[in-house]
């Protein structure tokens, strides 16, 4: 459902060019849920970026459901990434003086979506995500554990085809991010939706199906799951420790 072909990305003018990505390639299935893990400043934000369609390749190509972001006119990609991505960032990037439940159905709202289906769908994700009792609240008054649950459910209201997380547990507490991961889980295999999750932290990692770790802008390793969460968290935190010398650098 993602085929990400050689791509690089080149920062700066001039004398001052920087490249961040140098050829990656990677190819994620329908349903599935992938982890990106590296140092500070290897990559993993930009290329978040150029799958979210926020920025462009300066080569290779980037395909989502068969569709490739650079064919599609401004007016096209805006609707592309409002139906068929989902994003969830460390900052929740809520509206602080809406409700909850204004919050979640904003994206249907700029879609011009009808009242019935938004207050159905509405219910629908609030049951999924257990926040129905916050619906009525404002932004302001939830906690950040809570304030990270809607803003999935804002993320996932339009069943997005694509998820992406970046760093989605970086301003939570153990507890809350073991919460986070835990629905961020249960959407991946009840909904079948397809996440790709940037994070520094190993048990947040172990959630995932799949871990690729990038260094200087290149993807350097891969491991799969395929036992306990335990093993797997173990496993990741060994990569770390090859990659780096020190998992402390994450
Ligand atoms: N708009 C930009 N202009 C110039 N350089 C940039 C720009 N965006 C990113 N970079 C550089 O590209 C490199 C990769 O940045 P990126 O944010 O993707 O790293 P990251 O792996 O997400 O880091 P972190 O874990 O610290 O968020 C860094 O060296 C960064 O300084």
């Amino acid at each position: 459902m993602l085929e990400i072909n050689n791509v690089t990305k080149t920062f700066g003018t001039g004398d001052s060019l920087f490249q961040a990505l140098k050829g990656v390639s990677l190819s994620v299935k329908e349903g599935e849920f992938v982890g990106i893990m590296g140092p500070s400043g290897s990559g993993k934000s930009t290329l978040l970026n150029l799958i979210g369609t926020i920025d462009h390749p300066s080569s290779g190509t980037v395909t989502i459901d068969g569709e490739r972001a650079s064919n599609l006119n401004q007016e096209d990609l805006a609707k592309f990434r409002r139906n068929q991505l989902g994003f969830v960032f460390q900052g929740f990037n809520l509206m602080p003086t809406l409700t909850v439940a204004e919050n979640i159905v904003l994206p249907l709202t700029l879609d011009g979506e009808k009242v019935s289906v938004m207050t159905k769908k509405l219910n629908d994700i609030s049951e999924v995500l257990g926040i129905e009792s916050l619906l009525n609240k404002r932004i302001s008054n939830i906690s950040g554990g809570q304030a990270q649950r809607v803003a999935i459910a804002r993320s996932m209201i339009h069943e997005p085809k694509l998820l992406l997380a970046d760093e989605p547990t970086g301003n939570l507490d153990t507890k809350s991010s073991k919460d986070v991961m835990r629905l961020l889980s249960e959407l991946n295999t009840s909904l079948n939706s397809t996440i790709l999750m940037v994070t520094h932290d190993a048990f947040a990692a172990s959630y995932c199906q799949r871990i690729v770790f990038i260094k200087d802008g290149e993807l350097s390793d891969e491991i799969i799951r395929h036992s306990s969460q335990s093993e797997f968290y173990d496993d990741i935190l060994f990569s770390l420790k090859q990659l780096e010398g020190e998992a402390d650098d994450f």
